[in-house]
């Protein structure tokens, strides 16, 4: 068994990770820690390995070298996709993938059977928690008055909230988010900056974005990536002082 030090109360711990693509390392000793109910932005140029990171934290890659924990103790290295998403990691993709001709309620009723598998959802009723758990939810995500609406009549950013609200149902601890702020109005991303500080009260998140407006207003340290390593790590006004972060990233 390998011998690890992880610091303690870590949700995201990931050391030293390496990953090749045809000998070009996508992801090169990459570390970084992230603490329970933290959010996290992490930026960085095209090609600087932030989908790889994604990816390997989700166990859709596994990674050549380096170690990622959740929650202290599970080695994600050993798990696969599925058994991932059911430890408490929810990953969006930057393409909302609603079922457009179900209305936003069952959108978020189906989320809740994906929890619970399709079977036991089909014989039972939705309880008065389950019920609740999607009020609350329709509530967080601003589309309680939209709840009888096809998914497929949302606006974009309707749309994103509405499968955060997907994710949320199934109650991850931790939520990686891809470029959430791309293709929203000036008004969603304002409000989605909201959504997410009130969804870092319950849950860990990190976001990878390149919206620098919306970065600001998410108010959270930010960890640059370049060539598969941290670059730098601090708030955002700190990272946009660093000047080998200007030089490959922001003054381009
Ligand atoms: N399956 C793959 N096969 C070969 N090369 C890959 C593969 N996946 C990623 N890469 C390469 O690894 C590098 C990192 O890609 P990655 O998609 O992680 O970057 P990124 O930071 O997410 O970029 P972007 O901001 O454009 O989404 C890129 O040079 C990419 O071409």
């Amino acid at each position: 068994m390998r011998s690890v030090h992880i610091p303690q109360d870590t949700i995201l711990y990931v050391d030293g990770v390496t990953k090749s693509f045809d000998g070009f390392k996508a992801l090169n000793s990459l570390s970084l820690i992230l603490e329970p109910g933290q959010m996290r932005a992490i930026i960085g140029p095209n090609g600087a390995g932030k989908t790889t990171m994604m990816d390997v934290i989700t166990g859709k890659l596994r990674p050549d070298e380096g170690t990622v924990f959740f929650n202290n103790d599970i080695d994600l290295t050993q798990h696969d996709e599925a058994e991932i998403a059911n430890i408490g990691i929810g990953r969006k993709f930057q393409k909302p993938s609603v079922i457009e001709n179900l209305t936003v309620f069952e959108n978020l009723e189906l989320a809740l059977a994906g929890r619970r598998g399709v079977f036991e959802s089909l014989i039972h009723k939705l309880s008065s928690s389950d019920n609740k758990q999607i009020g609350d939810t329709l509530a967080l995500i601003r589309l309680a008055d939209k709840q009888d609406w096809q998914a497929g009549s949302l606006s974009h950013g309707q749309k994103q909230w509405l499968e955060i609200g997907m994710l949320i149902m199934q109650e991850p601890q931790l939520l990686l988010i891809d470029e959430p702020a791309a293709g929203m109005t000036d008004e969603e991303t304002a409000l989605t900056a909201e959504l997410f500080k009130e969804l870092a009260k319950k849950h860990s998140l990190v976001v990878v974005e390149h919206d620098m407006d919306f970065v600001k207003a998410l108010d959270c340290p930010v960890t640059v990536l370049h060539e598969g390593s941290v670059l730098a790590q601090g708030s955002l006004e700190q990272v946009q002082q660093n000047q080998q972060v200007i030089e490959v990233y922001l003054g381009r």
